[in-house]
């Protein structure tokens, strides 16, 4: 600091004052519903226009005294920005969502305008999921629309308890009060059908300004507040119901041998020092020994405060487990009742594994079944085999591991989940965790005293599962059933599973969907892994078209026991060869979904081994499979 005269110290002063108070005040964040045709941009750009108006008349007199506090003002507001991103970037959600900023006197907004298109849902999906309340905007003239439902059913699903029902171009109808009490009798019917608890509703026109900052003379007759008096005012306070004390562990600190802390962010109740506590799912107990911060240890710590903890024992806690009150303690589960609204461009098909990310836990997951989907137009429930891109069903979930969760309905940070495509990275689904399915507690897992090594050693060999994969006609079958002569001839025990002997009997309930195949796949992965437990070499001959199912497969096995072979035949050698007949049908329209002709086939990226048919014949490589196996 240089040399101030008084004045300028007083200055000073009063900016710290300013900006202490502008940290204090709440923050309050927002999404829009609504097209441009409804005049959402034109809302949005009045609103920041015009606080950024009176933000700026109340800066002016600051400013005059301090130059710096235009920058600081400036920086603080940029750190507010890129917190609110940051919750998002957390939960590995990059859509097309454009965050901003403004601030009045009374309060810090973050306002997450999601552009239209086809992608509105997604794009509203992830706003949604931090917002305390939603602005649903309506045409005066138009009234509520398929549209108004669509949203509304979405911000009810993410938990969204205030809406502010922003009847907008109240000068287009003449100011008539009949039209808007006739909008929000009808809106307060469907608010009350999706337990949105509250609605403010506000007649204006945005364009013309009226009742967006300030209350307009053109409607005396309307006498709640304006928008902006609404969203500086709106209690958000959540009254979720007392689940006790929770922190999803985001992170262990050890910075040296006698530190380890657990810091997260406090997401339900409060914890002081010497609270017994328990760390979930292990269920290990202790006691809470230090509250630590940057500022010092705290003797209390609360919902939304970021904090490190310590306790009195040496626990074996990792990121993603969840610290929660001994006496209060969140339930354990792997199996749900969840509403998944699908965002990716692929179906969701049931018995496909996707990585599931809860709090700061991330766990493989599948959708076991399809219970039903939404039609969120009219809310009706329609049958489903697969969910396409922006539909929401109610579904069965099976994790590979227990989680810590709470319903979402009682906490957003522990029921609320993502599910991200695990070959290309993408967020392909937003859901809420309803209630945990009771039926897993009670099957486990038979323990046999004879293992697999025994049962294997005993027939003089070791375990294996050779996968085949390939195109129709490769000649998967072809050298599945030379290796199965040759490992015979040996004296091994082995078995060939094929589409023919499995399709028949097991699997005759299955097509070739995508959805049937996804489940064929998992099934026959699992049957194998059995007959791998029974000390058998298995040769599985299927198609298995899609990389996350021989995924899937794989990780059913030890390391080095699954071996994928790529049985790999150019589409043209194997349509030339066509020996069932097949090619020439499905080409001819005659067999719909046919493998390289009008369904997909990924070949696999690191495969065991590769068997070019057409340089070598099947003889020589049955005899490469055979070496890769016993060599
Ligand atoms: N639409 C369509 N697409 C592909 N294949 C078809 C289809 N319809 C019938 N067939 C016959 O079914 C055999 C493939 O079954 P799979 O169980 O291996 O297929 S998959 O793994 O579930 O994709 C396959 O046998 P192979 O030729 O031995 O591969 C075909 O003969
Ligand atoms: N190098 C090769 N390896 C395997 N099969 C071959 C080879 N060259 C030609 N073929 C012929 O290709 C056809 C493959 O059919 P099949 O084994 O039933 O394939 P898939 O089980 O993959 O559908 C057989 O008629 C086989 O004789």
């Amino acid at each position: 600091m240089g040399v101030h005269d008084n004045g300028t110290q007083d200055a000073a002063a009063a900016v710290a004052a300013y900006l202490e108070q502008h940290e204090k005040k709440g923050l309050l964040r927002f999404i829009t519903c609504g097209s441009v045709d409804d005049g959402k941009s034109t809302l949005i750009g009045r609103l920041l226009h015009d606080t950024k108006r009176l933000f700026d008349d109340q800066l002016a007199a600051l400013e005059s005294d301090s130059r710096r506090h235009g920058t600081q003002n400036g920086e603080i507001d940029f750190a507010l920005l890129v917190d609110g991103l940051s919750a998002e970037r957390e939960q590995g959600i990059t859509i097309d969502v454009a965050y901003r900023f403004f601030s009045t006197e009374q309060r810090k907004f973050i306002v997450a305008d999601c552009p239209g298109h086809e992608q509105y849902t997604r794009n509203m999906a992830t706003g949604a999921s931090t917002a305390d309340v939603a602005v649903v905007l309506v045409d005066a003239r138009k009234g509520l629309l398929t549209q108004t439902h669509r949203h509304s059913y979405i911000v009810s699903l993410l938990g969204i308890r205030h809406v502010l029902l922003a009847v907008n171009k109240m000068d287009l109808v003449d100011y008539d009060p009949g039209v808007f009490d006739a909008i929000v009798e009808g809106y307060r019917a469907l608010a009350a059908d999706l337990g949105i608890e509250h609605v403010q509703a506000v007649p204006l026109s945005a364009l013309k300004g009226d009742n967006l900052i300030e209350r307009s003379a053109a409607m005396p007759w309307y006498e709640g507040p304006s928008a902006l008096e609404y969203l500086e005012s709106v209690d958000v306070s959540r009254t979720d119901r007392d689940i006790g004390f929770r922190l999803p562990v985001q992170w262990v600190n050890r910075p040296h041998q006698d530190f380890r802390g657990f810091a997260g962010t406090v997401c339900a109740g409060e914890v002081r020092p010497g609270d017994a506590v328990v760390t979930l799912p292990s269920g290990r107990r202790s006691q809470v020994a230090r509250i630590v911060t940057a500022d010092g240890d705290l003797d209390r710590a609360v919902a939304g405060q970021a904090v490190t903890l310590t306790l009195d024992d040496e626990l074996d806690i990792s990121r993603g487990d969840v610290i929660a009150s001994a006496s209060q303690p969140a339930e354990v589960s792997d199996q749900f009742s969840a509403h998944v609204l699908w965002m990716g461009e692929q179906a969701l098909l049931p018995g496909r594994p996707y990585w599931l990310k809860i709090g700061a836990r991330q766990v493989s997951a599948t959708v076991t079944e399809i219970k039903h989907k939404v039609d969120v137009n009219t809310r009706d429930e329609l049958a489903a085999k697969h969910l396409a891109l922006n539909e929401v069903g109610v579904c069965n979930l099976h994790l590979d591991q227990p989680v810590a969760f709470e319903a979402y309905a009682d906490n957003r940070s522990l029921g609320g989940f993502i599910l991200i495509d695990r070959i290309s990275n993408a967020t392909v689904a937003a859901g809420t965790l309803d209630f945990a399915l009771r039926r897993a507690a009670n099957i486990h897992w038979q323990h046999v005293d004879v293992d697999k090594t025994a049962r294997a050693a005993s027939k003089g060999q070791v375990a294996r599962c050779v996968w085949f994969t390939g195109l129709s006609g490769s000649g998967k079958s072809t050298i599945a059933n030379l290796v199965d002569k040759r490992l015979h001839a040996l004296g091994h025990h082995a078995f060939v599973l094929d589409g023919d002997n499995v399709r028949h009997g097991l699997n005759k309930d299955l097509g070739f969907t995508d959805e049937d195949r996804v489940e064929n796949i998992r099934r026959v992965a699992e049957v194998s892994r059995l007959m791998t437990d029974a000390g058998l070499i298995v040769l599985v001959s299927f198609i298995s078209p899609f990389r996350a199912e021989r995924r899937l497969a794989r990780e059913l096995f030890a390391e080095g026991e699954f071996i994928e072979v790529h049985v790999d035949t150019p589409l043209e050698v194997a349509e030339q060869r066509d020996v069932k007949g097949l090619y020439a049908k499905a080409r001819a329209g005659k067999i719909p979904n046919f493998t390289g002709i009008d369904s997909p086939y990924e070949a696999p990226e690191a495969a065991e081994l590769t068997l070019d048919t057409v340089a070598e014949d099947a003889e020589a490589l049955a005899q490469r499979v055979i070496d890769r196996l016993l060599g």
